[in-house]
C-alpha cells in the first residue's frame, strides 16, 4: 500500500533501514533525492532565467547541493546561497564538496523576477522558528516560484505547524512517502503540488517501519465498501435509525436520514418525539417515521434490531435525553442484537461534556456497538479539554489520543479532517473542499457513516470512507452547494466507487 504517511522520525528510520539493506548508502539516497528535485525543476520550469538554490546546514541542504550541481551541469544558470556549514563527515558535507559552484551567504540573498527559488534550507530536521536571514529569504521568495525540497522550510513535518514563518512553495518534492506536515493545515497550504519521488526506499522497507498513519484514499477501504447482493432483502442492507430533535429542529435528522438512504442503507427510520411527528411526516416519503419520545420507546425500537446503526445528535438538543438515548444504544450487544454502531454528532457530543467518562466506559465494553464521534474543533474541546489544550500535540496526535481514551473512532473535522481509531491507526483526509463548510453538511456525514456501519463495514473503515465520499461529493458539486444538495451529489461518487469495487479482486 502506498498511502502510508511517515512522520519525520519514521522517515529517518526508513532511511536507516534502507541504508542497512543497501545498495545505496546515505549519500546515494541524497543523490537520488537531488536528482528527483533537479528533474522537477528542469521539466516544470524550462524557461527560468536563473535558479537560486538555498542550502541549510543539514541533509536538506545536502539535497540542495546535489540539485545545484546537477542543474549547473545541465547548463542552468545557478546561484548558490548557503546558511551554515554542513557538519564534517556528514552526507551533506560530501554533497557540498562535490558542488563546485561559488557559495554566497544567505544574508546577501537577492533574486530577480523571472528566476526560480529552490528551498533546501530545512526539512525533516526543522527544530526552531525561522528568524533573521532565513525569514528575510522567505519574504524575498514570496514573489517568485519556489520548489521546496522535502518540505517548505518553516513547515513542521510532524504537525503542519509553521515555525515563525515558512516558504510558500509551488511544488514540494518529498521522498518515499508524504509526511503529516504535507497534509495537515496550515502546512498543506504551503506545499503547493506535492510530488512524491522514489529514491530507492522500497515498499518492504516502508512496511518494516509499520507506520499507523495513512492518507485517506479509496484504496484504503474500497475492499470493504458494501455492494448489495442481487438477492439482498432491504433489512439485510442494514437499518439506520436517526433520532430527531423537537418540532423546530427536525431538518438535521432528515438530512442525516436521507444521506443514510442514499449511502445504501436498506431502510431508514427517523425516530421522532411526539410533538415533531407532524412536521417530520410532512417531509418524509421513502424514509420511515416512528414516535420515539421516551427511553421506553428507544428500548422497544431497539428490541429485535438486526444490522442496524444509529445517528444521535444533529438538531437533537443538549441534555439528559441525549445521554440516556445514546447510552441505551451503546448498552446493546453488537453480536446478539445486531446494533453495529452509534454515530454521535453535534449535540450528542456536547451532551457528554461533563460526563465524558460515562460515555467512554459504555463504549469500552467488549461487545458494545462501535462508537463513532464526529467533533469539530469546538466539540472536540468540550469532550477532551486537556488534549485540545496540549500545544505539544498535532491535530493527528490529538485525534489519536482522543480515540484511545474514548475507545471510539474519532473524526476530528476541519479542512484537514483526521480520522483515528482506538488501536492507534489514523488517516488524514486530503480531498476536502471549502464548499463543505455549510450548515447541515455534518448531518449528512453522520448519515453516511451510519449507513456504512449498518451494512457491516468496520468502524474505522466506514468513517474513512464516509469522510472521503462526503468531501468528494462536495468538491465535485462546487460553488453554491447547500447541505440539501449533498445526498444526491453522493450518487455519482458512490456509483464510481461501486464500479471500482466490483472490478477489484474480492477480499
Ligand atoms: N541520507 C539521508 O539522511 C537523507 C536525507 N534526506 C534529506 O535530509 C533532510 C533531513 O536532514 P536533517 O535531519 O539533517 O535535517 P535538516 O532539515 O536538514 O535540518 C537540520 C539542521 O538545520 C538546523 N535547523 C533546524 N531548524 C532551524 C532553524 N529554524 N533555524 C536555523 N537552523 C535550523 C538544525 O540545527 P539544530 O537543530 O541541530 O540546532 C540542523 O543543523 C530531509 O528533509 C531530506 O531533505 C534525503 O536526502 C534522503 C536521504
Ligand atoms: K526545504
Amino acid at each position: 500500500m502506498s498511502n502510508e504517511v511517515l512522520s519525520p522520525a519514521e522517515m529517518g528510520e526508513a532511511d536507516r533501514l534502507a541504508i542497512a539493506a543497501g545498495p545505496l548508502d546515505g549519500y546515494g539516497l541524497m543523490q537520488r533525492a537531488g536528482e528527483a528535485v533537479a528533474g522537477v525543476v528542469l521539466s516544470r520550469y524550462p524557461a527560468a532565467s536563473r535558479v537560486h538554490v538555498l542550502c541549510g546546514p543539514g541533509n536538506n541542504g545536502g539535497d540542495g547541493y546535489v540539485v545545484a550541481r546537477l542543474l549547473g551541469e545541465s547548463g542552468v544558470d545557478v546561484t548558490l546561497w548557503v546558511s551554515g556549514e554542513p557538519r564534517a563527515g556528514s552526507d551533506a558535507a560530501i554533497a557540498a564538496t562535490e558542488c563546485s559552484l561559488e557559495r554566497r551567504p544567505l544574508a546577501a540573498f537577492v533574486a530577480e523576477q523571472g528566476s526560480l527559488v529552490v528551498d533546501a534550507l530545512y526539512g525533516a530536521g526543522l527544530s526552531k522558528d525561522l528568524l533573521g536571514d532565513t525569514a528575510r529569504a522567505v519574504d524575498i521568495a514570496a514573489s517568485l516560484p519556489v520548489v521546496a525540497v522535502d518540505l517548505p522550510s518553516g513547515v513542521s513535518g510532524d504537525s503542519g505547524d509553521i515555525l515563525g514563518t515558512a516558504f510558500r512553495a509551488d511544488i514540494t518534492v518529498t521522498f518515499a512517502r508524504k509526511k503529516p506536515g504535507h497534509l495537515l493545515l496550515p502546512g498543506r497550504e504551503r506545499c503547493g503540488e506535492i510530488v512524491v519521488a522514489d529514491i530507492g526506499i522500497g515498499d518492504d522497507i516502508i512496511a518494516q517501519v509499520a507506520s499507523r498513519t495513512f492518507e485517506n484514499k479509496p484504496a484504503f477501504w474500497l475492499e470493504e465498501l458494501p455492494v448489495p447482493a442481487v438477492d439482498a432483502h432491504k433489512y439485510k442492507r442494514g437499518h439506520v435509525g436517526v433520532f430527531s430533535g423537537g418540532p423546530s429542529a427536525t431538518g438535521a435528522a432528515r438530512l442525516a436520514a436521507l444521506a443514510a438512504a442514499r449511502s445504501g442503507a436498506g431502510a431508514v427510520t427517523v425516530l421522532s418525539p411526539a410533538n415533531a411527528m407532524q412536521v417530520n411526516a410532512a417531509h418524509l416519503t421513502s424514509i420511515m417515521l416512528r414516535k420515539t419520545g421516551a427511553i421506553e420507546d428507544v428500548h422497544e425500537f431497539l428490541g429485535d434490531r438486526r444490522s442496524s446503526s444509529f445517528v444521535l445528535g444533529p438538531g437533537f438538543g443538549v441534555g439528559d435525553k441525549a445521554r440516556d438515548f445514546a447510552l441505551a444504544v451503546l448498552a446493546r450487544k453488537r453480536q446478539e442484537g445486531g446494533v453495529e454502531g452509534l454515530v454521535l454528532d453535534a449535540d450528542g457530543i456536547t451532551s457528554f461534556r461533563n460526563e465524558a467518562s460515562t460515555l467512554f466506559d459504555a463504549a469500552s465494553r467488549p461487545d458494545a456497538p462501535a462508537l463513532v464521534m464526529t467533533p469539530h474543533e469546538g466539540e472536540f474541546g468540550r469532550l477532551f479539554p486537556d488534549i485540545a489544550d496540549d500545544k505539544s500535540l498535532s491535530k493527528l496526535a490529538k485525534a489519536r489520543a482522543a480515540a484511545a481514551r474514548a475507545n471510539a473512532t474519532v473524526i476530528y473535522k476541519g479542512a484537514d479532517t483526521v480520522i483515528a481509531a482506538p488501536d492507534g491507526s489514523a488517516a488524514i483526509n486530503s480531498n476536502g473542499a471549502r464548499w463543505l463548510a455549510t450548515a447541515g453538511s455534518g448531518d449528512v456525514l453522520a448519515g453516511i457513516i451510519a449507513a456504512l456501519l449498518a451494512q457491516g463495514m468496520r468502524a474505522f473503515q466506514a468513517a474513512c470512507a464516509a469522510v472521503w465520499i462526503h468531501a468528494e461529493a462536495g468538491r465535485r458539486f462546487g460553488p453554491g452547494l447547500i447541505a440539501e444538495d449533498l445526498p444526491l451529489a453522493l450518487v455519482p461518487v458512490l456509483r464510481e466507487l461501486v464500479e471500482a469495487r466490483q472490478k477489484a479482486p474480492t477480499g
